[in-house]
């Protein structure tokens, strides 16, 4: 299951500077894959200190962490949806994401020119908001005739309809579809982006990183969505630093510097994989550390199936220990000589750092 967030913004927000530091991150960890699928589609290892000391418990070969895809489009501009700028043609790039990730300008630098003169981060989010309901208006104006079309012959399609037509009128009156109280299974087949789950990006100077002030304005601006403060071009440069201890060294300083506990890049896929109710699981030995994704909530069977359908289909038990208490006993012997390895059975829901190995029948 892997995570897909697509990055939208005005043009000169920062959104390239900061998917590139994305998909260069492969420093953070020499262990964790990078992979450019397309030029504007990156995978991203989820930073993850946990796998490297489950590698050192088992004495993993390799680490795996969880992957977010990150999908990078032009900038959106205000009248894209009649053409202007670049259109919003490409929007479709970003139908397949399960979240949208908006990134806003808030730093000042006046080199680099606003596409509306200045620098509003309030007015920036309505501008981009009010084009992806636009966009998802031409969409649903598109589909309303062909399922009134469609659903005479078949019948089933009416539901689909009804709800088509409803979230027509939302999006007519300025609302997206994820708060409309709409059914979204039935409008699944639209893709519409704003049905979509939606982070931010406030992209900061150093100055401004240090506001807590500010920052809290721009948290009201968009609860109950999270936002994620960073500045991209330092991130940028932190990830160009290279992986050496040296670097290393640099780069906490950096960071200490910029006043964070956490690289910005750490924060958006914690945030992202927050924001999608997702967690990892783990498991350890001497091949690989590595951590899976799965759903908040989901059962022992359920986080089975995502390494394989059969793992899930022959479930027998699961044997658990959680992440602090084998690294508070040392070792798995020294973990189950503590009594703190427990066998699970089907209705076990899972915790986010269980370290797990399954019991199957195939
Ligand atoms: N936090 C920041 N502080 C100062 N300058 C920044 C910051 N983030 C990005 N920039 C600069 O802003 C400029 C625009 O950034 P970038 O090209 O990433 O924007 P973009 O959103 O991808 O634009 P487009 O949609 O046109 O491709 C670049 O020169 C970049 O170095």
């Amino acid at each position: 299951m892997a995570l897909s967030i697509g990055i939208v913004g005005l043009p000169n927000a920062g959104k390239s500077t900061l998917f590139n530091a994305l998909t260069k991150n492969d420093v953070l960890a020499a262990n964790y894959p990078f992979a450019t699928i397309e030029p504007n589609v990156g995978v991203v290892g989820v930073p993850d200190s946990r796998l490297d000391k489950l590698a050192e418990i088992f004495g993993s070969a390799k680490i795996l962490p969880a992957t977010v895809q990150f999908v990078d489009i032009a900038g959106i501009v205000r009248g894209a949806s009649e053409g202007e700028g670049m259109g919003n043609a490409f929007l479709s790039h970003i139908r397949e994401s399960d979240a949208i990730c908006q990134v806003t300008r808030v730093f000042r630098d006046e080199d680099v020119t606003h596409v509306d003169g200045k620098v509003d981060p309030g007015s920036d989010i309505e501008t981009i908001s009010t084009e992806l309901i636009l966009a998802d208006l031409q969409t649903v104006e598109k589909a309303v005739p062909r399922l009134e079309k469609e659903s005479r012959k078949d019948k089933e399609l009416v539901a689909q309809l009804e709800e088509a037509r409803k979230a027509q009128t939302a999006l007519e009156s300025g609302t997206g579809v994820l708060n409309a109280g709409l059914d979204l299974a039935l409008l699944r087949d639209l893709h519409l982006l704003t049905a979509k789950r939606f982070l931010f990006v406030f992209n900061c100077d150093a100055d401004e990183l240090a506001d807590e002030a500010l920052k809290q304005k721009m948290r009201d601006l968009v609860a109950p969505a999270e936002a994620v403060f960073l500045d991209a071009k330092s991130e940028a440069e932190l990830v160009e630093l290279g992986d050496d201890e040296e670097a290393e060294a640099m780069r906490a300083e950096m960071l200490a510097e910029m006043g964070v506990e956490e690289p910005g890049l750490d924060a958006l896929a914690r945030v992202g994989f927050a924001t999608l109710g997702l967690q990892t699981y783990l498991t350890a030995g001497p091949k690989e550390a590595r951590a899976w994704t799965i759903k908040q909530g989901a059962t022992a069977p359920e986080a089975a199936g995502v390494i394989h359908t059969d793992f899930q289909k022959g479930f027998i038990k699961a044997e658990i220990v959680s992440f602090d208490d084998l690294v508070a006993a040392g070792s798995m012997n020294d973990a189950k000589a503590a009594g703190k390895v427990r066998m699970e059975g089907k209705d076990y829901v899972m915790a986010d750092g269980d370290v797990v190995e399954f019991r199957f029948n195939v």
